[in-house]
Order: C-alpha cells, then sequence, then structure tokens
C-alpha cells in the first residue's frame, strides 16, 4: 500500500476504492475573501475525495481554510472557484445530509439536556411518540444518562462536547463534518470522548470529515489524513493511516507506526507552522 499520495492525481479514488461515487469530492475549490476591502485568498486548491465510511482528517496551520473548507462542503459558503459534489451532486444550498459540529459552544442555555439532543428532531418534525425513545437511547450512547435534566451551565466543558455530538448524531446524518471538536479539552477527556468517537462511527458507518490542530489526534483516529499548508491554504499531501483497526487511542500511540506518521506529517507540517500559522 502506498502510504502517501499527492492531491491532483485523483489519489483518493484510487487510494480507497476506484468507482464507487465519493462522499464528497473537491474539485479545485478555492475561496476568496475581502478584508478592509481587499481580496485575499484564503483557499487555494483543495482537491480531493472523501470516500463513503472513511475517516479522514485536515491538519495545517491557523488561518489555512479548514473551517472554509468544512463551511463550503456544508453548503454554508459558496466556492470562489471549482466545486464540491456530495454524492456526486453539486452543493449549491445548505446540505442537510450532512451533520456539522462546529467549533462554538451552541447548545441552548435554557433547555436541557434532552432538550437540546431534541432540537433536530424538532427541526425534521419527526414523530413526537418516537422523541423520547431516540434521545434515551443517544444519552446513553455518549455517557450522559444521569444528566438529562441537567442545563448546559450545571455541566462540565467536556459533557457540553458530548450534549453537542449527541445534538448531531440523532440527525443520523450520513456524513459528519467536525471542526476541533475536542480541541479545548484536557488530554485524558479528548481520549475518552475520542474513543467514543471511533466506537459511534464504527457502529453507524458514518463518513467524517474532522478537523484538527493535533497530529496524534488525526494519526488516532483517521483512516487518510489531509495536510494542508499556511494561506493561501493548499493541499501538501494526503498520508493513509495504516494502523490497523480497532484502535484503542491511549495504547495505539505506542505503536511504532503511530510515531512514524506522526513523525512524517510533522516534517511536511513544520515549515509551515515556523512560518506563518500556529497550532
Ligand atoms: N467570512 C469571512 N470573511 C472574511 N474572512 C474570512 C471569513 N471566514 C474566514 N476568513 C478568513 O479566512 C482565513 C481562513 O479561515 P478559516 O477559519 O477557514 O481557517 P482555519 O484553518 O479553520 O483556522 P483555525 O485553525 O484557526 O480555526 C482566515 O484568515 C480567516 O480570517
Amino acid at each position: 500500500m502506498r502510504q502517501e499520495t499527492t492531491v491532483h492525481d485523483g489519489a483518493a479514488a484510487e487510494e480507497t476504492g476506484a468507482g464507487t461515487t465519493p462522499d464528497i469530492s473537491f474539485n479545485h475549490v478555492g475561496k476568496r475573501f475581502f478584508k478592509k476591502g481587499k481580496p485575499f485568498q484564503a483557499l487555494g486548491d483543495a482537491h480531493f475525495d472523501v470516500q463513503p465510511g472513511e475517516f479522514l482528517s485536515i491538519v495545517g496551520p491557523s488561518g489555512c481554510g479548514k473551517s472554509t473548507l468544512l463551511n463550503i462542503t456544508a453548503g454554508l459558503m459558496k466556492p470562489s472557484s471549482g466545486d464540491v459534489r456530495y454524492k456526486g451532486e453539486p452543493v449549491t444550498e445548505v446540505n442537510t445530509d450532512v451533520g456539522y459540529m462546529t467549533q462554538a459552544d451552541t447548545l441552548l442555555p435554557w433547555r436541557t439536556v434532552r432538550q437540546n439532543i431534541a432540537v433536530p428532531l424538532e427541526i425534521r418534525h419527526s414523530p413526537r411518540a418516537e422523541r423520547g425513545d431516540r434521545i434515551d437511547e443517544m444519552v446513553e450512547k455518549v455517557g450522559l444518562k444521569e444528566f438529562g435534566n441537567h442545563y448546559p451551565a450545571e455541566l462540565s466543558g467536556g459533557m457540553r462536547k458530548r450534549v453537542l455530538l449527541a445534538r448531531t448524531l440523532i440527525y443520523q446524518p450520513e456524513t459528519l463534518l467536525m471542526d476541533e471538536p475536542f480541541g479545548a479539552l484536557d488530554a485524558q477527556l479528548k481520549l475518552v470522548l475520542q474513543q467514543e468517537l471511533l466506537r459511534l462511527w464504527a457502529e453507524a458507518g458514518t463518513t467524517i470529515m474532522f478537523v484538527t490542530h493535533d497530529l496524534a489526534e488525526a494519526v488516532t483516529l483517521s483512516d487518510r489524513v489531509v495536510v494542508v499548508s499556511s494561506r493561501p491554504g493548499t493541499m501538501r499531501t494526503i498520508k493513509t493511516i495504516d494502523i490497523p483497526r480497532p484502535r484503542a487511542v491511549f495504547d495505539v500511540r505506542f505503536n511504532d507506526r503511530f510515531r512514524e506518521l506522526q513523525q512524517e506529517l510533522w516534517a511536511i507540517l513544520q515549515d509551515d507552522m515556523m512560518e506563518g500559522g500556529e497550532m
């Protein structure tokens, strides 16, 4: 198996199943913004696919356009050049087939944990009779059974992340976009939630596109890691993470291949980190 591929030769499809329609295809996607009236190129030329059921992470320096790429995939922003396809269809409006867990803590403070998790079911008008059971199942899955009737202000940061995760998953999205979901958590809690995410991902067969600053996190979780350079964010490489699954998130760090992959990714990223971005 090839360990590393350049991104401008359709390599993603070669790596993970040529012939199948990718869940997400980025076709030379660029994004220009205006700051103080002057245009600047935030995202250079994103060109890769995300395959059904794949766990793909994006790493790169701060400001290289990672969140922008997720926003474009969710249909919240239009690219300035190129196009994004979801299951072969161009994304032209808000893409309700994807769940999006943004960096922001968007829990509604006046609603309990259960009521927060219920929001997507209400928006989708799912039958009232089914809601209770689905919420029970979800609070159990994310380990919050005892806290269903608590308000967000009564929860720790990690618990709030779990509620946000539950609220995204109850939607049963085929594809999940996650923007540094565990960024601000302490190291131990991060491991716990990473393990839970891997379990939920394996159970549901969801496709995940995951943005992180944390190389160890990217290697632990992913099938492939896309490395993006500093502004304008351009794909440097796609690295296949050939570490067997299932992975125990703590133990995997002692695997020799884990260390090699982390070093290889750092070797690609470090110049960009020194130059422009910050981790
Ligand atoms: N709506 C917008 N209008 C103008 N500039 C924007 C907008 N959204 C993002 N930018 C700029 O585009 C660049 C890329 O932003 P983006 O949030 O995608 O980066 P990022 O890689 O996710 O950063 P971080 O890792 O710090 O979250 C930044 O310089 C940011 O200030």
